[in-house]
């Protein structure tokens, strides 16, 4: 049975039937016999973005890799890349509509980050391609960090580090207190994979869980609010799970803070262009709400300087999704992606580009 490197144990723990993917492996045999006959797999990526998918992917797929070739990715591609079906789109590499008229036969983007703002979504739909992205591998560890974030901001430990290191607790007994995360209103805007997640992890803090999606979801024992605004107005703290598009692009903005008040606090694993930058700044620093949280910025790695002297703010370089864990979860689910699409079998993660609205991460 082909075996991606290194993920014998990680299918155990999730319960994935290693019967399944010999099944598809088997199939593939049958339908590439030869490894002139493997299926072939476009790698996009800017040549800084190294990945062990490629390692990875090389036994299984015939892969094509422009970063590796002297030639200009366009050319190469205009030579090259005329029948690929299917793509896998390394990180947040740009993917724009110019690159994608290259690809006529291109029919599958395998993402490899949740979020899919860096991609030419409208040209997809136009095309009917099929997209699947990573938010079933990272879903849990974006939670854990939301949540991470929460707590920190509301009982400022980030804070009492520096405190403590800085040797003011010999000076100073009287480390301001933070507050309570259990029982707080908190509304998520998103609720795709890692907002679920979000909710059910605050759940067991005893806190109660609203959200903002596109739709309601009947399913979900969450109440919903359709717009933000209200969202803000009736939640403690707002935790952004959503995928930036045009239309969630400053969701966050002067009215939204005005709603959440004095008293809120707000937390982004989304992107950082959900939420106007410069507001949130002066909102910040003038106390008109009381903390955030942030992995994401509009311009990263830049980040607003005034953050910095500000104790009610807890940043983080865009690492909620990170752990050797989720990689690893990420190059199985590529993987076995690229196997179910060359044999006509279901995708995991599939991001559905739908309309204008914005979809879920
Ligand atoms: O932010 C990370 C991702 O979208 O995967």
């Amino acid at each position: 049975m082909a075996m991606i490197p290194g993920t014998k144990n990680k299918m155990e723990r999730n319960n994935i039937n290693p019967q399944d993917l010999t099944m598809a492996s088997d199939a593939n045999q049958e339908c590439f016999p030869s490894n002139d006959d493997l299926p072939t797999v476009l790698l996009h990526r800017l040549p800084s973005f190294n990945s062990p998918l490629k390692e990875i992917l090389q036994p299984h797929f015939h892969l094509l890799d422009p970063a590796d070739s002297p030639e200009p990715a366009t050319s190469f591609l205009s030579s090259h890349a005329k029948s690929v079906r299917a793509l896998v789109c390394i990180y947040n590499t740009p993917l724009s509509a110019e690159t994608l008229s290259l690809l006529p036969s291109l029919e599958f983007i395998v993402a490899t980050s949740a979020g899919v703002d860096h991609i030419d979504l409208e040209e997809c739909r136009g095309r009917g391609i099929i997209m699947t992205n990573a938010s079933k591998a990272f879903a849990e560890d974006a939670a854990d960090y939301a949540v991470a974030l929460l707590i920190d901001v509301c009982r400022r430990i980030s804070t009492a580090d520096r405190y403590v290191r800085a040797g003011l607790w010999q000076v100073n007994r009287d480390y301001p207190l933070g507050f309570k995360l259990g029982r707080k209103r908190v509304g998520i805007v998103g609720l795709g994979r890692i907002g679920f997640e979000v909710g059910k992890r605050l759940e067991a803090f005893g806190c109660s869980i609203a959200y903002n999606s596109r739709q309601k979801k009947p399913s979900i024992p969450f109440s919903y609010h359709a717009n933000v605004v209200d969202l803000a107005e009736d939640n403690d703290a707002l935790i952004l799970c959503c995928p930036l598009t045009e239309q969630t692009h400053h969701i966050i903005n002067r009215q939204v803070l005005e709603a959440l008040g004095k008293e809120g606090v707000i937390i982004n694993v989304g992107r950082g262009g959900l939420i106007d930058e410069e507001l949130l700044v002066k909102f910040l620093s003038r106390g008109d709400i009381a903390g955030a949280g942030l992995d994401v910025f509009e311009n990263e790695p830049d980040v607003p300087r005034e953050v910095f002297e500000l104790d009610n703010v807890v940043l983080s370089p865009h690492r909620a999704i990170f752990t050797p864990e989720s990689l690893e979860a990420l190059n199985e689910l590529v993987f076995t992606n690229l196997k179910a699409f060359f044999s006509n079998k279901p995708l995991q993660s599939v991001f559905k580009i739908e309309g204008k609205d914005y979809p879920v991460m």
